[in-house]
């Protein structure tokens, strides 16, 4: 019998490469629980899930069955033969890696698929908070013209600095499309990066990139030591006016600070596409005309996707095969050897 490989999200871009990468090595199966509890009971024997070796996850199956959190990890190991998570995107903080270690089960992320489009939509966001792109095409689409949009209230983009907080393949992208324009760009990130452009400052501190930046852009994985990274102090520290961006995950920032922020007027907007409990999002932030705010599409294109899907799939093949896929999460990279179908 062949061994099996269950999809927890679909598959919407590469249907008939998902056929040929498992054909004659594994059969693939689709989730049909909706609940937690049926999920977890399905990998018994005569169980719809009984065989599989390896997961596909997507954070919408989270919907039904819950976060990959401890306890779903810990039972997850206890009654099935699951030892592989390919998380199908670059963020994998809904997967608790530490219970995922404890258990032998290894975790693969997808970094670097959607770099591009995340890059260039924190790239719109910024545009449209400090010219106010979105509010006027609210204001023409609400029939009124001209009416929310003053120009002597938004600002060009040239001249001003831009604080990136994590210079990975994201926020390095980010940094080379403003620089364009030009902009200036200051960046911290945990280590001083290797082989970067001359032009990316790297400064010693949060602290010292919040004092100097007009725009903080946020491009660091959620996990406990980043969540809530951004508080009160961090943006009291930005100049009064500033922009802040946050592409990532909402749970980076104190969202009750920066809204306080925004209400005194202390920064002038800000440009989201993540929050910290979606799909909800605090209704005040609404109130805000001049902020830009989009449902988590940052990373979404047809490119990106398929990508994203293929190096998902690519990971899970390559266990089945025995292989290491190149992207097992940074936390998990001692374990490699650890884990095999047998
Ligand atoms: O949010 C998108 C991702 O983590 O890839």
């Amino acid at each position: 019998m062949l061994p099996r490989v269950l999809l927890c999200g679909e598959i919407e871009c590469v249907q008939d490469e998902l056929k040929e990468m498992f054909d004659g090595i594994a059969e693939v199966i689709r989730l049909v629980s909706e609940s937690r509890s049926h999920f977890l009971s399905s990998f018994g024997p005569g169980g719809p899930y009984e065989g599989s070796v390896a997961l596909y996850r997507l954070n919408e199956s989270s919907e039904g069955i819950g976060k990959f959190d401890a306890p779903l990890i810990h039972a997850l190991a206890d009654t099935s033969m699951v030892r592989w998570i390919a998380q199908s995107s670059s963020g994998y903080d809904e997967i608790d890696v530490q219970a995922c270690k404890e258990r032998g089960i290894m975790v693969s992320n997808t970094p670097g698929a959607n770099e591009d489009a995340t890059a260039t939509a924190t790239l719109y966001l910024m545009l449209s908070c400090l010219r106010h792109f979105s509010m006027a095409e609210r204001s023409l689409r609400s029939g009124t013209w001209r009416t929310l949009f003053n120009p002597a209230q938004t600002h060009d983009v040239t001249g001003r600095t831009l604080g990136i907080f994590g210079l990975g393949r994201i926020g390095l992208r980010f940094a080379r499309l403003a620089h364009a324009f030009p902009m200036r760009i200051i960046y911290f990130s945990r280590r001083k990066a290797e082989s970067v452009p001359d032009w990316c400052e790297y400064v010693s501190s949060v602290e010292e990139l919040c004092k100097q930046a007009d725009v903080l852009s946020l491009h660091v994985p959620l996990n406990q030591s980043t969540a809530g990274m951004i508080g009160e102090k961090e943006i009291r520290t930005l100049r009064r006016g500033s922009v802040l961006l946050n592409t990532s995950r909402g749970r980076i920032v104190d969202q009750e600070a920066m809204i306080r922020a925004l209400e005194d007027g202390h920064l002038s907007s800000v440009g989201l596409d993540v929050y910290p409990d979606e799909p909800h999002v605090d209704p005040r932030l609404l109130t805000f005309p001049r902020c830009a705010l989009m449902p988590h599409v940052g990373g979404d294109s047809a490119e990106s996707d398929r990508t994203r899907e293929l190096q998902a799939l690519g990971n899970l093949r390559a266990f089945v095969l025995g292989r290491v896929g190149e992207d097992v999460v940074p936390e998990l990279k001692t374990e490699i050897g650890n884990s095999t179908i047998l």
